[in-house]
C-alpha cells in the first residue's frame, strides 16, 4: 500500500511539475499559446487516467476491506467516486481542445468533491479505515483548490478574474488564470464555474459579465443585479431610494455632460457613505454587505442588510446630509445638489418588490414635503 501510494504521489507529482512549468511563464490574462495548450492537454489527460485509476482502486479496496452491505458514509463516498470518474473520463476524452466548456471542468469535479469531503467528515469519525478511503480521497482533495474563489462568485453573484491554484499537497504550486463565473437558473444563482482556456478571451469575457451587473455611468450596481441581490439578501433588510432633487434643471441650466457627473458625485457619496456604514456596523456572519445601485436616471437604491428602520433612516440622513455638504465641482463652475430619499423596512413575509414600492411611495412623501429630506415608509 505504502509503495503503491509513494509510486502515485511520485506520478502525479511529476506530472504537476510538469504542468506548473508548461504555465508559469503564461500571459496572466490571455491564457497559454496553442502549443502550451496542446501540452497542457496531455498533462491533463495523463493526471486524470491516474486519478481515475487510484479512484478506481478506492473503490475497490472500499469493496474488499468494509463489512459488506454498508450503507451511510460508504454509500456517499462510491457516489461521489462514480461522479468524480465521470467528471474525469469527459473531460479526458470527450473534448479535442480546451475550450469553454472543457473549462467547466471545474464544476463538473466541484459536485462529487462535495460529497467526498461530506465522506471524509464522515470517514474521519467512524471508520477504522478511514486511511484506506484517504488514500483515494488525496486527489480529490489536491483539486479543492481549484474552487477556492467561488464561493466570493457565489456570495457576490460576480464573475471574477482569478488565479485558480492547483496542487495543494504536492507541493508544487500552479496558478492558472481562469474566469469564475456565476451560473444562474431562472433568476436564480445557483452555482459558480471556472472558465479556463487559450481561446476564451478572459478579458473580453470579464467585460463582458460585468456589463450585465454594473453600470458603465457611475460603476455602481444596475437594476438587474440589485434585483438580484434582493433575492440573496437575507431579512432583515431595509430599501433607501434616493433621487436627485431638480436634477433635470441642473441638465437644462449647466448641460447633460455636467448632469452626469453629478450623477457620479452622488454616486461616489453614496459608495463612500455606505462602505463607512459597513466598516462601523460589520453586517452579520455570513450575511450580505449593504448594496448601493443605481435604479434608473437619477434615482439610487441602497439595500441595508440586516438594518431596521431606524436604522435605515439614521443611514438615509447620513447621506442626504453628506450630498448637501459636498459641492460638485466641474471644469469653471461648482453644482450643489441635494437628494430627497424614502426609506422602508421590508417586513416579514413581503416581497423586496412590494417594500420598494413603500419605499417609493415615501419619497414621493420626501418630494412633496419639499424635498432634501428623509421619509419614512408606513
Ligand atoms: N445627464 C443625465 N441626465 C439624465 C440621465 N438619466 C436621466 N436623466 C435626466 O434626469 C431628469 C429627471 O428629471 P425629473 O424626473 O423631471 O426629475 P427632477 O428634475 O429631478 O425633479 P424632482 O425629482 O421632482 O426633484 C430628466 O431630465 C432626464 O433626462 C443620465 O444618465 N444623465
Amino acid at each position: 500500500m505504502k509503495y503503491l501510494r509513494r509510486t502515485f504521489v511520485g506520478a502525479v507529482g511529476q506530472a504537476w511539475r510538469g504542468l506548473a512549468a508548461e504555465l508559469a511563464p503564461a500571459d496572466p490574462v490571455s491564457g497559454f499559446s496553442q502549443w502550451r495548450a496542446g501540452q497542457l492537454l496531455r498533462r491533463v489527460r495523463l493526471l486524470a487516467v491516474l486519478l481515475a485509476g487510484v479512484v478506481a482502486g478506492g473503490v475497490v479496496l472500499d469493496w474488499l476491506l468494509l463489512p459488506s452491505g454498508i450503507a451511510g458514509w460508504t454509500a456517499v463516498l462510491r457516489v461521489g467516486t462514480a461522479g468524480l470518474l465521470l467528471a474525469i473520463a469527459r473531460a479526458a476524452y470527450r473534448h479535442e481542445g480546451l475550450h469553454t466548456a472543457h473549462g467547466l471542468l471545474g464544476a463538473a469535479i466541484g459536485v462529487p468533491l462535495v460529497v467526498h469531503v461530506i465522506g471524509v467528515a464522515l470517514a474521519l469519525g467512524v471508520a477504522p479505515t478511514a486511511t484506506v478511503q484517504l488514500i483515494y480521497l488525496l486527489p480529490p482533495l489536491a483539486v479543492l483548490a481549484v474552487i477556492s474563489p467561488f464561493p466570493v462568485t457565489l456570495r457576490e453573484g460576480l464573475a471574477l478574474q482569478a488565479p485558480i491554484h492547483l496542487a495543494l499537497w504536492i507541493g508544487a504550486g500552479l496558478a492558472a488564470p481562469a474566469l469564475v463565473v456565476p451560473v444562474s437558473l431562472a433568476g436564480l444563482l445557483v452555482g459558480a464555474a471556472a472558465l479556463w482556456s487559450q481561446h476564451v478571451q478572459l478579458r473580453t469575457l470579464l467585460h463582458y459579465t460585468r456589463a450585465l451587473s454594473v453600470d458603465p455611468l457611475t460603476q455602481l450596481a444596475n437594476r438587474r443585479q440589485i434585483d438580484r441581490q434582493l433575492q440573496q439578501t437575507q431579512r432583515p433588510l431595509s430599501v433607501l431610494l434616493i433621487d436627485i432633487d431638480y436634477f433635470k434643471s441642473i441638465n437644462d441650466t449647466h448641460g447633460h455632460a455636467v448632469g452626469d457627473e453629478v450623477l457620479q458625485h452622488v454616486a461616489d457619496v453614496l459608495r463612500t457613505v455606505v462602505r463607512h456604514t459597513d466598516a462601523v456596523h460589520p453586517y452579520s456572519a455570513g450575511g450580505c454587505p449593504h448594496e448601493v445601485g443605481r435604479w434608473g436616471g437619477e434615482e439610487f437604491i441602497v439595500i441595508a442588510a440586516d438594518t431596521s428602520l431606524p436604522g435605515a433612516c439614521a443611514m438615509a440622513e447620513r447621506l442626504r446630509e453628506t450630498v448637501e455638504r459636498t459641492l460638485v465641482a466641474s471644469e469653471a463652475i461648482t453644482v450643489s445638489v441635494t437628494v430627497s430619499i424614502g426609506v422602508a423596512e421590508c417586513a416579514p413575509d413581503e416581497e423586496a418588490q412590494a417594500t420598494i414600492c413603500r419605499a417609493d411611495a415615501a419619497l414621493y412623501q420626501a418630494k412633496d414635503s419639499g424635498r432634501n429630506r428623509v421619509e419614512a415608509a408606513a
